[in-house]
């Protein structure tokens, strides 16, 4: 019976972000994945479309419906898009005993946003408080707190500022620094610095939502947060690292990379 893990987020039409890029990280690291749709994307390479919220009630019905019969070992939460559905989902995950992954989605790789603006203070004061694990990206570090990470000295200041929310822990991702892909990991009272090697290729769609399904799938295994966390970042350098180019624009990390690498030999 593989460990069982829910992702609460949005379609992305495209494959490579979103509910998509979580299932396939769930099979690709062999738990059994299932989902909770907050919203539909219209997107691919380019951008973002059009986006369209589901109702309160469908997304308390997914919940539910998986929680009340299947059971979860571990919950990842993405693009939530509104206050209302913020708050919703706040208060789901509230109740579980699971350990709960928190990527608080503000703006695609593209600059379009998933998050409404009247948002950040539910995400700030309702959902960062339920997280065992919050990984934003700088942009969203920057709009939850207002600390702007230019150096690698800056990432302490970001993690603090997150962990005064109320997460257990806190992932910084400073993917969108220069020079190597570096992330920090702190509950506030140990440091982990998970360091991979920058891969120059755009194709980078779907990174954070890769990861952080990637910390749920190990957590549901029952890895410590620090043991899934540097599995994650192994598990992501790698897809990043097989990107490929899917449309126009940025095409997706390749969440298969490791299978391949597997039925290759
Ligand atoms: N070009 C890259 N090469 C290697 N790792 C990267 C690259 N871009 C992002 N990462 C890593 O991918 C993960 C997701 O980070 P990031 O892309 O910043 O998240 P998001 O998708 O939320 O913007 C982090 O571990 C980050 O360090
Ligand atoms: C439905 C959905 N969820 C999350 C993201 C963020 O992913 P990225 O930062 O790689 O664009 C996205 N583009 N679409």
């Amino acid at each position: 019976m593989p460990p069982r893990v829910l992702t609460v987020a949005g379609s992305d039409s495209g494959g490579g972000a979103g509910i998509q890029a979580d299932l396939k990280t769930m099979l690709a690291l062999g738990v059994h994945g299932m989902s909770v749709i907050t919203a539909v994307t219209a997107q691919n390479s380019l951008g973002v479309q059009g986006a369209w919220e589901l109702p309160v009630q469908a997304v308390r019905a997914q919940y539910r419906s998986v929680v009340d019969d299947i059971g979860v070992q571990a919950v990842k939460t993405g693009m939530l898009a509104s206050a209302e559905l913020v708050e919703t989902v706040a208060e789901l995950i509230s109740g579980t005993d699971a350990p709960v992954v928190v990527d608080p989605v503000g703006v695609s790789k593209h600059g379009d946003p998933l998050l409404a603006a009247s948002a950040l203070d539910s995400v700030r004061t309702k959902l960062l408080p339920a997280a065992t694990v919050a990984t934003p990206n700088l942009d969203e570090v920057a709009q939850l707190t207002g600390v702007r990470v230019e150096s690698e000295d800056d990432l302490r200041r970001a993690a603090a500022a997150v962990l005064a929310y109320g997460p257990r822990w806190v992932l910084i991702k400073g993917g969108h620094l220069s020079g190597d892909a570096l992330d920090l990991l702190t509950d506030g009272s140990c440091e982990h610095w998970l360091r991979a090697p920058r891969h120059d290729n755009r194709h980078t769609h779907g990174t954070g939502c890769t990861l952080a399904s990637a910390i749920a799938s190990g957590l549901a295994k029952g890895l410590t947060v620090p043991e899934a966390v540097t599995g994650a970042k192994e598990y992501v350098t790698g897809a990043i690292a097989a990107g490929f180019a899917l449309g126009a624009g940025i095409g997706p990390v390749d969440h298969a990379w490791a299978l391949r690498a597997t039925h290759a030999g």
